[in-house]
């Protein structure tokens, strides 16, 4: 099944994508999400650790691993997350372990945590991560959003709206900023990105010595060129 998205239809093989989608809460990054994996199910996804409480219909071990501040603390001193951060009051982090799993197949592997953790991760991977970065319509949408998704207290709604607008203001550290108005367009919008991205990793990885093949004086069928 993997092999599907590691190669291009050339058989350029490629490195995978690590794919990151930030939002302030309630913009819709876990709606674009799903829409993408339905999308793309080869598409691995990065289960983070989190010391929030599981919200109704929350499956651990899926949405998040669910897990308390003590045993967070000792991932933390046992090197366990590749990237972990303070977000509304609680903590977040990415297992190191299943980045490399993935990373060693070739899959993209699509990533949902904040700037600071996108921040991290792509200092930690030498630059190598595309960022997508999505903004609610208005912020009298955003919290619209907030309640309608029946998730969360209204103090808890109010503490996200406050801190909207300090997440926002991190958009400059993102490689694309969208604006979720219309959730179909948006999906698209992201889905684009991410097959354009996988297009630039196997022209790096596998096209230049295809080039060269076709290129080969004497070699016009191109067969002998060594691709990869
Ligand atoms: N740095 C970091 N942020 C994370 C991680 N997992 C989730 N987050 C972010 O934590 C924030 C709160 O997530 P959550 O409690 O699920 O609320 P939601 O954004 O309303 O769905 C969101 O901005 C997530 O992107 C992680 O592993 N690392
Ligand atoms: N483009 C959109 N238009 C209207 N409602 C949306 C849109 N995108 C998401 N929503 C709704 O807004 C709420 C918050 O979306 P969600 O994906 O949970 O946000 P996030 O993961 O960023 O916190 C959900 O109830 C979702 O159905």
């Amino acid at each position: 099944m993997a092999h599907s998205h590691q190669n291009d239809p050339h058989g350029f093989h490629r490195r995978g994508v690590l794919f990151v989608l930030s939002s302030p809460s309630g913009a819709g990054k876990s709606t674009i999400a799903r829409k993408l994996l339905a999308a793309e199910p080869d598409l691995a996804v990065s289960v983070s650790v989190t010391t929030r409480e599981p919200r109704p219909g929350e499956v651990n071990g899926v949405d998040y691993t669910f897990v308390d501040v003590e045993r967070f603390r000792e991932m933390v001193s046992q090197h366990h997350f590749i990237e972990w951060a303070h977000v509304f009051k609680h903590r977040y982090g990415t297992p190191k372990g299943p980045v490399d799993a993935v990373l060693a197949t070739g899959r993209d592997m699509l990533f949902d945590i904040d700037w600071q953790g996108a921040q991290q991760l792509h200092q930690t991977m030498g630059g190598d991560v595309v960022r997508v970065f999505i903004l609610p319509p208005s912020m009298a949408e955003l919290h619209r959003r907030l309640e309608g998704r029946q998730t969360d207290t209204p103090e808890v709604i109010a503490h996200r709206m406050a801190r909207a607008s300090n997440e926002v203001s991190h958009w400059d550290g993102y490689d694309y900023v969208l604006v979720n108005d219309d959730a179909d367009k948006c999906f698209e919008a992201v889905h684009t990105i991410l097959k354009a991205e996988r297009l630039k990793r196997s022209r790096q990885t596998g096209l230049i010595g295809f080039i060269r093949g076709l290129m080969k004086r004497g070699d016009p069928t191109g067969e002998s060129s060594d691709v990869l």
